[in-house]
């Protein structure tokens, strides 16, 4: 697929089309379909064995796809895999770097390996990450490594940047540090794909979100319409009331609602305001409105529990269809 002017993937950095990938029998990727935009920061969740990393290295050609395909730039990682490669700078979640190597020699290393690799910028990362670069890799803690392996990777000025799990083995004030530094990334014009257990990390950094869950894509979100979504839990005042009824012209507005044994739960998405002149008419005391955040997401879309009704995508009904789920 090559980049078009007019054509609107061409504002895409990434397009994946059925992208597949199985192991064997094993189906680790189902016919992934997405997009990462230029100059965007889209992060990559999903728990443990959910595709994540198949996912980024078909994407790099380190593995090759059994079904679909996918480009970065409009290159072929099939095709051309070098080419896609001098595009992305990769931290892979298992970064391993030469043990005998100091720090500050295997920066110099890298950053004259690459064709895009800025000296200046790997050491500027280090300093900003206060590592020591005069010791061996093998006598560095499993954080110092990672704070290595970053400053090798943030070094080159490629247009993508994929972190799997940049922030993994570091204390909280460095996690700061390194998502500073993504947004500085993405300041600079560069896109970003990361992925991370850290929810609020992903909620802090980027603009959107693929949940990937067995393989599949199960559901994305802009963090725009995360922001939007609220929970209102209160108590019933009213022993006699059983159920609550959403007025017709919340529909939109209003995903769902639950009262049991006097405790009232109700979940919104996108404006407030025509919500709250209900909530007033409603006997309802100790009314609590907060964020619902990335948690109650990923837990509906992964644990399966009916906290949200979110429309779901064409591959998150297969998965309930094949799970025998209504
Ligand atoms: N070489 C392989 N051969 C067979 N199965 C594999 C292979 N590599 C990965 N898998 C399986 O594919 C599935 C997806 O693995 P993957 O590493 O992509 O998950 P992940 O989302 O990155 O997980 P984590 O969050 O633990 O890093 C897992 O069930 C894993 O066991």
């Amino acid at each position: 697929m090559e980049e078009q002017d007019g054509d609107p993937s061409s504002e895409a950095l990434v397009c994946c089309e059925g992208l597949t990938k199985r192991y064997g029998d094993f189906t680790a990727l189902s016919d992934c379909t997405m997009t990462v935009a230029r100059g965007e920061v889209f992060g990559l969740l999903g728990p443990n064995g959910a595709g994540k990393t198949t996912l980024i290295r078909t994407m790099l050609g380190y593995l090759h796809p059994s079904d679909g395909r996918c480009t970065i730039a409009g290159l072929d990682p099939v095709s051309d895999p070098v080419a896609v490669r001098r595009q992305v700078s990769y931290l892979p979640g298992d970064a391993r770097l030469p043990r005998h190597m100091r720090g500050r020699g295997l920066l110099d290393f890298f950053a004259e390996m690459h064709p895009l690799g800025d000296r200046q910028r790997s050491f500027a990362v280090a300093e900003q990450l206060e590592l020591d670069l005069s010791r061996r890799v093998a006598f560095m803690s499993t954080g110092m490594r990672q704070k290595l392996a970053l400053a090798v990777v943030l070094g080159p000025r490629t247009p993508l940047l994929i972190l799997d799990e940049p922030t993994a083995n570091l204390d909280p004030t460095v996690r700061a540090a390194v998502l500073d530094l993504v947004m500085q990334e993405r300041d600079a014009g560069r896109t970003v794909m990361f992925s991370s257990h850290v929810l609020s990390e992903i909620e802090q950094t980027c603009d959107r979100v693929a949940f990937l869950r067995r393989g599949h894509l199960a559901h994305e979100l802009t963090m725009d319409e995360l922001f939007q979504r609220h929970r209102v839990t209160a108590v019933c005042s009213d022993p006699d009331m059983q159920s609550i009824e959403i007025p017709g012209q919340l529909q939109e507005f209003v995903t769902d609602v639950s009262l049991e044994k006097r405790k009232v739960r109700i979940n919104t998405a996108g404006d407030l305001a025509p919500v709250l002149g209900w909530l007033g008419s409603l006997p309802l005391r100790q009314v609590r409105i907060e964020p619902l955040g990335l948690q109650a997401i990923y837990q509906s879309v992964h644990l399966g529990e009916e906290i949200l009704q979110l429309q779901p995508t064409r591959a998150q009904q297969d998965v309930a269809l094949a799970e025998g789920v209504e």
